[in-house]
């Protein structure tokens, strides 16, 4: 299970949790300005905007997870195990169809676009196709959240088409598809961040015995359903200050909601999914910060710190061992 969300103060922040029960290897990867993308089926990249993420690189190729561009667009890729369906490749297209492959989606978006509103335009004229980046890497079946400071998207290929929906809750897990998620709101109108006035009946006298009551009924288990429902309650209710430590705590407390510890979801004998890393990323200056399952220190990669002009992949491996800050010990 996976959960994005984005969170706004001062700057734009997008990210999220990436929750498996194994990892492929993944790194902080920069891609600068002039990494050559040669995508499949369409017109090679040659110059575009840098970018900064997650991915696992395979073939000196970055195959993103979640990642922002240099003008502040951001972008993650969560599992749609079951729904997704994309096209098969058409060797003969019509010369206005670009055709992209699921595992270059990201690359191909925050490459070119700077905004939600040119990913719109761009994704209207696009087919995603399933072609498989290698025999060992087949298609992911995934759904996407593509979001800037003023506006949310998700984009679902589904056996009835590519749809792209507006998300005004900045917020995606799994399963169900975005509309029945977003449609699960709905339960929970009455969850308030405020104490309950007793309604029950009329006559009942009833106590607010612990504070917290006016969140009663907000889910807690760990299926994509309930953590969305959790992470938008979390989320819309959240205050933090403006300042970077302080949006940067809040919004890694907003994604802890969902956190999966290991031992909760057992997803074959003796395999449990556990929350491998958390990122933030600062899409308005370019810093991924990250968090994985042994280290909650908080760790980070400034996209500006390094040379965007050039034309080769930087990438940082995760931190993923803990520090204790002993207090009285030297
Ligand atoms: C498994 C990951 C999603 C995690 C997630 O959503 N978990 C929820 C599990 S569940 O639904 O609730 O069961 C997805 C996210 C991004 C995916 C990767 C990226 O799409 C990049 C490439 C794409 C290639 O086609 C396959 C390997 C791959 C490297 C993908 C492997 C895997 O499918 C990833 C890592």
């Amino acid at each position: 299970m996976c959960t994005a969300s984005t969170y706004k103060t001062k700057d734009f922040y997008m990210g999220r949790t990436f929750d498996y029960e194994f990892s492929y290897g993944e790194e902080i990867v920069v891609t600068p300005r002039k990494y050559v993308f040669d995508f499949r089926h369409t017109d090679k990249l040659t110059t575009h905007y840098a970018m900064i993420g997650m991915a696992f690189v395979a073939d000196g190729y970055p195959l993103y997870y979640d990642a922002v561009n240099e003008k502040g667009l951001g972008m993650a890729g969560l599992n749609f195990v079951g729904n997704a369906v994309y096209e098969d490749a058409a060797v003969n297209v019509k010369t206005n169809e670009v055709q992209v492959a699921q595992f270059e989606f990201v690359p191909w978006v925050l490459g070119q676009c700077g905004s939600v509103t040119e990913a719109r335009k761009k994704i209207a004229g696009m087919k995603l196709t399933g072609t498989p980046f290698s025999a060992r890497l087949p298609a992911a079946q995934l759904h996407w959240m593509i979001a800037d400071k003023n506006d949310c998207i998700v984009v679902e290929a589904m056996e009835d088409g590519l749809h792209v929906y507006d998300n005004p809750v900045g917020v995606l897990t799994n399963n169900p598809p975005f509309p029945l998620q977003l449609f699960a709101l709905n339960n929970y109108a009455g969850a308030s961040r405020r104490q309950p006035e007793n309604t029950f009946a009329g006559t009942l006298k009833l106590d607010a015995y612990s504070r917290g009551m006016g969140g009663m009924g907000i889910p807690g288990d760990l299926s994509s359903q309930s953590r969305f429902v959790k992470v938008a309650f979390t989320k819309l209710n959240s205050i933090s200050g403006e300042s970077e430590k302080e949006s940067v705590s809040q919004f890694f407390h907003i994604l802890g909601s969902v956190d999966q510890q290991r031992g909760c979801c057992e997803v074959d004998e003796g395999k449990y999914e556990i929350t491998i890393y958390t990122s933030c990323c600062n899409a308005t200056k370019g810093i991924y910060y990250y968090t994985t399952y042994d280290n909650h220190q908080i760790s980070a990669v400034d996209l500006h710190e390094e040379d965007l002009d050039a034309d080769g992949l930087i990438r940082y491996p995760m931190i993923t061992e803990c520090e204790i800050h002993w207090q009285n010990k030297n």
